[in-house]
């Protein structure tokens, strides 16, 4: 079980990697191996996640203690656990991007981004005309038990994804394949509002 569930986390890791997205060795991921007790595979902290190691992950439990000696588990191990209790995600995705840091920031004030009318929110499975999709922003608090409550106090049933402002985004699933379409889905939207913002602020229209 926990070897595939390595296995199945690896592959993600793998993926993120080939798209740029653990600069500085940020980011961490974690998969659920159990769940009665809750047990998950996270990232070792601090590793440079664009290489592949047989120490990259590590076996925690509830309140992330590691059950594994492959190293001290990601500072934000907390989240995780936090999504995991809080919802049925199998698998916690997060990441620092250009695009995310910038969202989160322009958009802290209002306390979350909403986006309706773009195709891509159907990755989250709504499918209705007037469907939006809404993604919660919280402070980035260096303390981060108090980060990992901020996250939980966010989460309604329909969420599957929290902005932490000039941070990054946690993006979860039921599974590794649904956590990656919900980030993928994610960093479009963003990349599409920070160019619309864009476009707009420049006037674009003006000269078509
Ligand atoms: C190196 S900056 C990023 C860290 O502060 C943290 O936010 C992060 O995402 C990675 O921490 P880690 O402990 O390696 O999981
Ligand atoms: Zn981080």
């Amino acid at each position: 079980m926990v070897i595939t569930k390595w296995n199945e986390l690896a592959a993600v890791k793998r993926e993120l990697a080939a798209r740029d997205w653990f600069p500085g060795t940020s980011g961490n991921l974690s998969i659920k191996v159990s769940d009665n007790p809750l047990t998950c595979l996270v990232t070792v902290s601090g590793k440079d996640k664009y290489k592949e190691t047989e120490t990259d992950f590590v076996l925690v439990d509830a309140q992330g203690k590691p059950l594994s000696d492959e190293g001290k588990p990601s500072a934000e191990t907390v989240i995780h656990l936090e999504v995991y209790k809080k919802t049925d995600a199998g698998c916690s995705l997060h990441v620092h991007t250009l695009d995310n840091n910038l969202i989160s920031e322009l958009y802290a004030d209002k306390g979350s981004i909403t986006f309706r009318n773009v195709e891509l929110i159907k990755a989250f499975g709504i499918w209705e005309e007037d469907g939006e999709l809404t993604i919660p922003i919280v402070e980035n608090w260096a303390d981060l038990p108090k980060l990992g409550r901020a996250i939980g106090e966010k989460i309604e049933s329909k969420t599957k994804a929290v902005l932490i402002r000039n941070h990054g985004i946690t993006v979860w699933g039921k599974n590794a394949f649904e956590a990656k379409r919900h980030l993928e889905a994610c960093e479009f939207l963003f990349s599409y509002q920070m160019k619309l913002l864009q476009a707009k602020a420049a006037n674009l229209k003006e000269v078509l």
